[in-house]
């Protein structure tokens, strides 16, 4: 019987999770796989460590999982695959971390209710990311949890770009840029020397484009910058998310239209990006699949802020050494890629259609002035370390 880590990651679109085996000081993969599409149509899939099917399942179209149906299917399926071993302890990931919370932790009933408070920040997640806590408390109250936050990996960001220009009463608040997706930047941080020894150190844009959407400046390794900011529903248009938003137009939704907080949050969060704009579907395989005009523009859109947003990081970082794509759309999508590559041509990109068409890892020509890699996330595997070195602290008497 080894010791095992799982790991759940829950995202606005899709519940990720891995069961890590301890072998002395390593962790190896024994399982992993996720529940998708948890608002349209609902799929699950789980591999063991060779690749091999552990489990499937797709759900009838039109009747969704969503978060609380996928959870208790995934402790179903769980408590069958664990059988042979003994948990020893569980990783979760929490997008909003606040002020306070700006390392993993492990978790307590105390630090639960403070991130509770946050849940307003970060509505399509921090419910879901805390649901399971909560469960696994009530029913396992020994079992040690650790919190990883998406908003950690940013707080290395200068004063200037964590700040909005308001009175200091209210930034006093906390009421700041935090940034998410840290977890997964932090993985790509991490495995861009052995993709990329040269660049390493240098100024990389990555751009985690997933149903969720942002991308960050990072030199040297540290987040400098990114496009989201005291909620994850700033910076780029996502799959049901609007993005950036002059703050008139929450102003004209209120006074004008007389729409209350809660009708302009269901809009702002869960009715716009390519959903809104195209009126079809969040998903970007139905829109770049899709022949309607509006697809069509939802897309459009999507690649032009990508590339107002990728100008506006070069400036932060004060030139560019390397480009990353990552996550559902970035890992998997070589159109959208490649349409974002001549968006940025102007910074000497040049493309490399076949090894885009592939997926890479490294997707521009030789004589690219910028090299530009599609290296996969895997925010899971990070999350598996953190909570096992506080395992560890907790195990040898250390206080967490
Ligand atoms: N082959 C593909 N082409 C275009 N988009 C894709 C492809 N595969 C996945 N996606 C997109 O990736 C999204 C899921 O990305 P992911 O990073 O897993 O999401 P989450 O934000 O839930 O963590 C889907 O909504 C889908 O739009
Ligand atoms: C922060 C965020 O948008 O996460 P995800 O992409 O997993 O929905
Ligand atoms: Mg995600």
């Amino acid at each position: 019987m080894s010791n095992a880590i799982l790991v759940v990651n829950a995202g606005s679109s899709s519940i990720k999770f891995s069961l890590f085996l301890e072998h002395g000081e390593s962790l190896e993969l024994f399982l992993g796989g996720q529940l998708e599409g948890l608002y349209n149509t609902s799929r699950f899939k789980a591999k063991d460590a060779a690749g091999a099917i552990v489990g499937e399942k797709q759900w009838v179209p039109g009747q969704p999982l969503g978060h609380d149906g996928a959870i208790a299917y995934l402790a179903d399926f769980l408590r069958e695959h664990l059988v042979e071993h003994h948990l020893a302890a569980v990783g979760h990931r929490i997008v909003h971390g606040g002020i306070d919370y700006a390392a993993p932790v492990r978790l307590t009933a105390e630090i639960v209710g403070h991130l509770e408070q946050l849940i307003p920040l970060a509505p399509l997640h921090q419910p879901h990311n805390l649901m399971p806590i909560r469960l696994l408390m009530a029913n396992h109250p020994e079992l040690p949890q650790v919190a990883c936050f998406d908003t950690a990996f940013h707080c290395t960001q200068p004063a200037v770009a964590q700040a909005f220009a308001l009175p200091s009463e209210i930034t006093g608040r906390g009421v700041r840029r935090y940034g998410f997706h840290g977890l997964s930047y932090e993985y790509i941080a991490s495995v861009l020397p052995e993709y990329d020894s040269s660049v390493a150190q240098g100024r990389v844009v990555v751009l985690h484009l997933g149903n969720g959407a942002s991308m960050c400046a990072v030199q040297g390794g540290k987040s400098i910058a990114s496009t989201m900011a005291f909620t994850a529903v700033d910076g780029l248009p996502m799959g049901t998310r609007c993005g950036s938003l002059d703050p008139g137009v929450i102003l004209y939704l209120m006074d004008e239209l007389k729409m209350d907080t809660r009708e302009v949050e269901k809009l702002l969060y869960r009715q716009s990006g390519l959903l809104g704009v195209s009126g079809l579907s969040s998903d970007m395989r139905a829109l770049i699949n899709s022949a309607d005009p509006k697809a069509k523009f939802a897309v459009e859109l999507f690649v032009y802020r990508v590339g107002r947003e990728l100008g506006s990081l070069t400036a932060a970082l004060g030139g560019l050494d390397a480009l990353v794509f990552t996550a559902g759309i970035g890992e998997h999508s070589a159109p959208i890629r490649e349409s974002i590559c001549q968006a940025a041509a102007w910074l000497g990109l040049a493309l490399d259609p076949v090894a885009n068409a592939i997926g890479g890892p490294c997707i521009s020509k030789a004589e690219s002035r910028i090299p530009v890699w599609v290296i996969p996330t895997n925010e899971e595997l990070l999350i598996a370390r953190h909570t096992r070195r506080i395992l560890k602290s907790i195990e040898s008497g250390e206080s967490p």
